[in-house]
């Protein structure tokens, strides 16, 4: 199977919030990001495993920003590692400033997808190259957070999580 590049996969998704998808405070519903994250998240793993594949867990979201009623939201999803069947997929959310046009992060998200056959079982995918800094600073954490996420999810015994521990004793 040949790798691939993230930019094969990377994955732009920009809508307004309407009414519809706010809290009282008139500001975008987390859920409502959360599902968008999810979909842009899923097109990404798709297009660099060609397979089905289905959210395995959300391992990381932060909130940092509002977004208010009638934003222009775009979601960003890259594949920032891929391991046997599953892939750490990274999200940064930017808003557009109507005036000047400028792009402000306001939040980012880590999901893990699972590429699946006709049946529900893990496929192999594609190893990814990572080729700018980020993408290899992302690259070489994803190990980690999957270790992270495998041990609170109970699927790792924590002494076998070792890049984790290594973080400690840094
Ligand atoms: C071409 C462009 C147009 C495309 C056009 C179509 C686009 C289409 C877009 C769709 C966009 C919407 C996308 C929504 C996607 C849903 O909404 S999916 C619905 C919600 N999710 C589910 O229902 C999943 C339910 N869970 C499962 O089916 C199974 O638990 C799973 C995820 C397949 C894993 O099965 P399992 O038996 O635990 O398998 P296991 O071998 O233990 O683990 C498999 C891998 O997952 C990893 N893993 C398992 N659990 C975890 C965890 N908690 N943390 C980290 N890793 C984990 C394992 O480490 C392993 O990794 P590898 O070492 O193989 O890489």
């Amino acid at each position: 199977m040949e790798a691939k590049l993230v930019s094969e996969s990377a994955t732009l998704m920009t809508d307004l919030v309407l009414p519809g998808e706010t809290n009282p405070l008139n500001n975008m519903f987390g859920g409502e990001l959360l599902a968008r994250m999810d979909r842009a998240a899923g097109i990404a793993a798709r297009r660099h495993s060609r397979r089905v594949c289905v959210t395995a867990s959300v391992n990381h979201v932060a909130f940092n920003r509002p977004i208010p009623l009638g934003s222009v939201v775009t979601v960003e999803a890259k594949i920032s590692r891929s391991f046997n069947s599953s892939m750490e997929v990274y999200l940064d959310v930017w808003i557009e400033d109507r005036e000047s046009g400028i792009k402000k992060k306001a939040n980012e998200a880590i999901y893990t997808f699972v590429a699946v056959d006709d049946t529900g079982h893990p496929v192999a995918i594609p190893e990814l190259i990572p080729e700018t800094d980020l993408e290899k600073e992302r690259y070489i954490g994803a190990l980690r957070r999957k270790q992270l996420s495998l041990v609170i999810a109970g699927k790792m015994k924590p002494s076998d999580a070792t890049e984790l521990i290594a973080l400690f004793n840094e």
